[in-house]
């Protein structure tokens, strides 16, 4: 094939359009649909990698080759080696109980979140049957004709057809930090970096628009894997850390304990062999083998719940991140005012109504438009106002020039029309245009024309500026236009905008304040504007910085200013980003919504990255989430799913932290002491299986609304305060019950087990109700999921000495006054635990302090 870069034969890039054209078999006018379908057989998908054949087997497979479930697995053999068939028995049942749950419900979570991100998935424009259409990136096939326009990540290695204004950036792929034109042509080079006639899966369009010949796709395409930003980033996340470390924490503790009991116990002379079960069956029940299945769970719930809100979730341990959240940074137009902005009044140079300046930059955005709001307002206005002339040129719009330009060609002259911000272009101005004449335009004019902007801004309009200028020399065609033609100009006069703030804004800003979530607009438009539509919104308007003030602050001086000031105005694409980096730098958890091409860096360096359907490609790329409906009452409901979501993870940490814990501790304390051992490796296993099993509901679990009230951030002080302080009761209770039973009801070893099992099953398990919630646990209840599985593990436990299979595990038929003993005892440590709970929870933690003192 002929993008196969081999040394001997040429690169794409050396070749022209026609000569690929036979080589793929294909021509300028695209593929027939029959024909692509065809090809993308033959090809594949373009995709970084091939779908993975992740069988059930191979997903198990990778399961069992985990550390935790090679000590289950071990555990295993030593119990069956040592004639311990029940203990075996059931250790390959917890086995069986943790990979299975998490292998179905991750395989469930991956299919639910596939099928939401296929929902959002990025499109290319194509020609196929003879019209331009969007297919999933992943359809694009060699031969095919592919748009390309300003914003889009390109799909495919692509042959430049042909170009206006077309610039990309390669600076993940080729090093060069500066975007590169783009055009039709043969190029003798072998160097990637300098084919200027070739497009590159993965680049950005910066600027203007191409046609081009699909070459290569999918992993078949020079760059590959390097071209990654098209599938999905993975980064680890601060709440993937979080569990990680939590995770260690874990790890290390369990070793210590066992490490500790199993040398104290041969210190001591006792069996080998039953202090290493012994040991084994304490490590297994302090490990927190339900974490990864309640943490997909969750997650994969809370995305699908969040879909329902109109949130698709691109990453999902960004729900936590988004839970987390203390500023939200938004640009304005499309989030807080409506997207689409309406051409309000046209004037001349010397501020008269006059449809010309309205009627040039319509003429401008149909012949060489972005597909931004602005110039969509002005072709509606004049919908024919190309009509009889024909592009020339155009040096596209950026957002660094804040302008843009079109060279045409009319019946009877060659124009060069220039809009974009009033001060851009009015500095650019020369003369300008009064009744028909061209005059002179001096500072004075200049000045008297921003005056003009700035009274219409008051008003609440966004003001673009449009001038002219005469460029007839047709040999000047060869040259491409730059920014060199842009100066000697005719100011022909403004276009005001209405762009009124949604009607919903102002109640969603005040619910994400109240929800801890502090608002800031970084917009690129004007300061006044920004400012006005800060009001209405009910935003702190007093001060604002605008990108010449923000690039004269270090990123220190900076760092201060954005933890007071909420508005930003005529920001460059980059300072967006810096402002978010600042906000950071001060720990907060900042998220940034945004839309356009221009947003795609902050959208990059935020915690969450927020997008909206039908945004420009980068930005939807760089962002975590994608809202459908692009409206901020949308984010304040996914943050509260977010926060509920991680409310409920925290309850099975929480509970391992503490009760479980607890317990454990407890038995190898124990187990010291005792002349017997505590409970048998097998009770323990058992313990440990239905404390799995009563957990299972917790993903289902109901949140109360004080619970999310503010920003949740993993708060590793938090929890060890709070298993500091739970795990200390139930080893106060654990102590109660030995002494009872051994020196109050002098039972014997079997009956001491008996009960201490089926006291430390009550209280683990039915502490959940007290510790899932803040209030009382009958004013909040659970779930009925959670509940039947709790009260189910419960029932199972306290029947099971009563029955012939309780005697294969070494249960008694426990004596009617121990049992009685027990349960007062079970109560009054519920009634203790729902006492000291208040002072052991701090339920909001964390970092927006930072933001709010
Ligand atoms: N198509 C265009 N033609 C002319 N000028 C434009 C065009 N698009 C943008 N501008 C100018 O560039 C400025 C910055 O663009 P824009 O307001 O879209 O930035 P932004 O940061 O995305 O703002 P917002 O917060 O409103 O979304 C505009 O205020 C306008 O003056
Ligand atoms: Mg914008």
């Amino acid at each position: 094939m002929a993008h196969a870069p081999q040394a001997a034969s040429p690169h794409f890039w050396n070749l022209s359009a026609q000569a690929l054209c036979e080589q793929l078999q294909c021509g300028p006018d695209g593929l027939s649909d029959t024909e692509a379908q065809a090809r993308l057989a033959r090809h594949g998908p373009n995709a970084d990698a091939p779908p993975q054949a992740r069988g059930l087997l191979a997903a198990i497979g990778r399961r069992l080759r985990e550390p935790l479930s090679l000590i289950l697995l071990g555990a295993g053999v030593v119990s069956v080696a040592t004639g311990d068939g029940v203990g075996g028995g059931i250790i390959v049942t917890i086995l069986g109980l943790s990979i299975g749950l998490d292998t179905v419900q991750e395989g469930r979570a991956n299919r639910a979140a596939e099928m939401l991100r296929r929902a959002v998935a990025l499109r290319a424009e194509v020609l196929r049957d003879g019209t331009f259409r969007q297919v999933p990136v992943e359809a694009v096939v060699p031969g095919d004709v592919m748009r390309v326009r300003a914003g889009d990540i390109i799909a495919a290695d692509a042959l430049v057809l042909d170009s206006e204004a077309f610039t990309a950036g390669e600076a993940a792929l080729t090093g060069e930090p500066y975007p590169v034109e783009k055009r039709p042509g043969v190029v003798t080079t072998s160097a990637a970096g300098e084919a200027s006639n070739a497009l590159f899966r993965g680049a950005v369009a910066q600027t203007g628009e191409a046609r081009a010949l699909v070459v290569g796709t999918g992993r078949n395409t020079l760059f590959g894997a390097a071209a990654a930003v098209l599938g999905e980033g993975q980064e680890v996340s601060a709440f993937q850390r979080d569990m990680h470390a939590f995770g260690l924490v874990t790890a290390r503790l369990t070793l210590a304990l066992v490490v500790v009991v199993l040398a104290t116990h041969m210190l001591f002379g006792r069996p080998v062999l039953e202090s290493l079960m012994f040991a084994v069956a304490l490590a297994v029940g302090l490990t927190p083998e339900l974490l990864p299945m309640i943490t997909t769970v969750t997650l994969s719930r809370g995305a699908l719940r969040m879909a329902g809100r109109k949130v698709i979730v691109k990453r999902l341990a960004a729900i936590h991140d988004l839970g987390a959240m203390t500023v939200l940074c938004t640009d304005k137009t499309g989030t807080l005012t409506s997207a689409e902005i309406a051409l309000s009044r046209s004037l001349d140079a010397a501020g008269q109504n006059s449809p010309l300046a309205a009627r040039l930059g319509a003429m401008a955005a149909s012949l060489g438009g972005d597909r931004g709001a602005l110039d969509a307002a002005l072709l509606a206005s004049h919908p024919d106002a190309s009509q009889g002339w024909t592009l020339l040129q155009r040096h596209a719009f950026d957002f660094n020039r804040r302008l843009g330009s079109v060279w045409a060609e009319g019946p009877h002259e060659r124009l060069l029309i220039v809009k974009g911000a009033p001060e851009a272009v009015l500095a650019l101005c020369t003369r300008h245009r009064l009744g028909g004449e061209v005059q002179p335009l001096g500072d004075a004019g200049r000045a008297e024309g921003l005056q003009r902007v700035h009274a219409l801004a008051q008003e609440g309009l966004r003001v673009v500026a449009v001038a002219s200028r005469q460029r007839a020399d047709a040999a000047d065609r060869a040259i491409p236009l730059s920014s060199a033609d842009e100066t000697d100009l005719v100011f022909e006069g403004l276009c005001a905008f209405a762009d009124p703030a949604k009607p919903t804004a102002a109640a969603a800003i005040a619910r994400l304040s109240a929800a801890g979530v502090r608002l800031k607009i970084l917009s690129g438009d004007d300061p006044i504007v920004v400012q006005r539509l800060a009001q209405q919104v009910g935003l702190p308007a007093d001060r604002v910085l605008t990108g010449a003030d923000v690039a004269a602050l270090t990123d220190d001086a900076l760092a201060v200013q954005a933890q007071s000031v909420d508005i930003y105005a005529r920001l460059a694409p980059d300072q967006k980003a810096r402002i978010v980096r600042a906000l950071q730098s001060r720990g907060a958890v900042a998220g940034f919504l945004g839309d356009g091409i221009n947003d795609a860096p902050a959208l990059k360096v935020a915690d969450i990255g927020l997008s909206v359907e039908g945004a420009s490609g980068v930005a939807q790329a760089a962002a975590d989430m994608i809202l459908l409906a692009s409206d901020l009452e949308v984010v304040a409901d996914g943050v509260e799913e977010g926060r509920r979501t991680f409310v409920n993870i925290l309850k099975y940490v929480r509970m391992g932290a503490s009760s479980n814990f607890g317990n454990m501790l407890s038995m190898a304390v124990a187990s010291l002491f005792l002349p017997f051992l505590p409970m048998l490796p097998t009770q323990i296993l058992l313990n440990n299986l239905l404390y799995d099993f009563s957990e299972i509901g917790i993903p289902l679990d109901t949140v109360r609304p004080e619970a999310i009230a503010r920003p949740q951030v993993w708060d590793m002080q938090g929890l060890l305060r709070f298993a500091g302080t739970m795990g200390p009761l139930s080893s106060l209770f654990d102590l109660a019950t030995f002494g009872g039973l051994l020196w109050f009801f002098q039972a014997t070893p079997e009956e001491f087990r008996t009960l201490w099992f089926m006291e430390s099953m009550a209280t683990q398990i039915l502490v959940i109700f007290i510790i899932r919630t803040r209030v009382r646990p009958w004013r909040d209840l659970p779930h009925p999921a959670l509940a039947a599985s709790s009260l189910m593990a419960l029932l199972v436990a306290m029947v099971l000495p009563f029955t012939p299979v309780g005697a294969w595990f070494g249960f008694v038929v426990p004596p009617a006054d121990m049992l009685a003993g027990m349960g007062a005892l079970v109560l009054v440590y519920l009634v203790c635990a729902q006492w000291l709970k208040a002072r052991a929870l701090a339920w909001p933690a964390g970092r927006a302090t930072a933001l709010t003192r």
